[in-house]
């Protein structure tokens, strides 16, 4: 469990980001963490990951104290960070320079993801693409068969077949010993893969919920013609026409639109918060 209790963060000689935020994750899930540019989700991972600290407050991995790396809870965490270097080195000697850091690595499951990805084994990893590089990474880092994995923007640079394979690979990943914590802004590649869904906006969690209850909750309609005002949380023109978020009277679950859903939240999350409060 990833618990942040009453956390305050600032940068030096900037104004406060975190002001008593507080959140909790647990596994067995996989958490989408969206946000407008600037609103502090690649902060709010380096928290967890123990390499930022907060001013005051605590984040909480597993127990640990996250500030205080310890190498027990190191080896549960594996992070893929936007930007990266990767050595002048092939693969297999990346893995056995690194995998002895996990406990749990397993070799055959690396392999297995290699061959997915069509990841070329002797080239050095310094030479391969921008998107053959965040493969590797991803391949790497749930081979170790970390408990807590954090994405940062992983679908990017990926092409359209790897994008599927990535969601594949995802979800059969995920046990229930397992967090993974993906922050995008490409948020159609996370459909049908994540299970709740936590929006930042300057520093604060503006709206956390499960999937199952936003399908519950509310409908994603294309054409609001018909629909009563009062029904409508939100709306937006969309191909000529007006979309918009609807609360679900029929208490049929529908598809979770997740861009309609972040735009909405971004606009007015009170309104929406107060339909999901009721
Ligand atoms: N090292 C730093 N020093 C000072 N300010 C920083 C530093 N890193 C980030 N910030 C500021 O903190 C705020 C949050 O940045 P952060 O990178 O966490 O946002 P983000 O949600 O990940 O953004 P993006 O979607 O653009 O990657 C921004 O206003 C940014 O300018």
């Amino acid at each position: 469990m990833i618990a942040l209790k009453d956390v305050q963060f600032r940068y030096k000689k900037q104004r406060p980001l975190f002001e008593n935020l507080n959140l909790t994750l647990q596994p067995g899930f996989i958490y989408g963490l969206l946000g407008k540019n600037g609103a502090g989700k690649s902060s709010l991972l380096k928290h967890m990951a123990g390499l930022l600290y907060p001013n005051s407050g605590e984040c909480r991995v597993f127990g640990y104290n996250a500030q205080d790396r310890d190498p027990n809870m190191l080896q549960d965490i594996y992070v893929i960070p936007e930007e990266f270097e990767l050595p002048g080195i092939n693969i297999s000697s990346y893995v056995s320079n690194n995998a002895v850091f996990y406990t749990r690595f397993d070799y055959a499951q690396m392999d297995a993801y290699l061959t997915e990805f069509e990841l070329p084994r002797t080239v050095k990893l310094s030479n391969l693409s921008y998107g053959q590089k965040k493969k590797f990474l991803i391949a790497f880092g749930l081979s170790t068969n970390a408990r807590l994995l954090i994405l940062d923007e992983p679908t990017n640079g990926l092409d359209i077949p790897s994008k599927s394979q990535f969601r594949k690979i995802m979800a059969s990943a995920l046990d229930e010993e397992k967090l993974i914590i993906i922050s995008t802004h490409q948020v159609r590649d996370l459909e049908n893969l994540i299970d709740n869904i936590v929006v930042l906006e300057q520093g604060s969690i503006i709206f956390n919920q499960n999937v199952a209850a936003i399908s519950e909750r509310v409908t994603f309609e294309y054409n609001l013609n018909g629909v009563p005002d009062d029904e409508v949380l939100y709306s937006e023109e969309l191909h000529g026409r007006r979309a918009g978020i609807v609360k679900n009277l029929s208490g049929m679950e529908t598809r979770v639109d997740l861009e309609l859903l972040f735009n909405g939240i971004v606009k007015d999350a009170a309104t929406i918060n107060r339909h999901f409060a009721n």
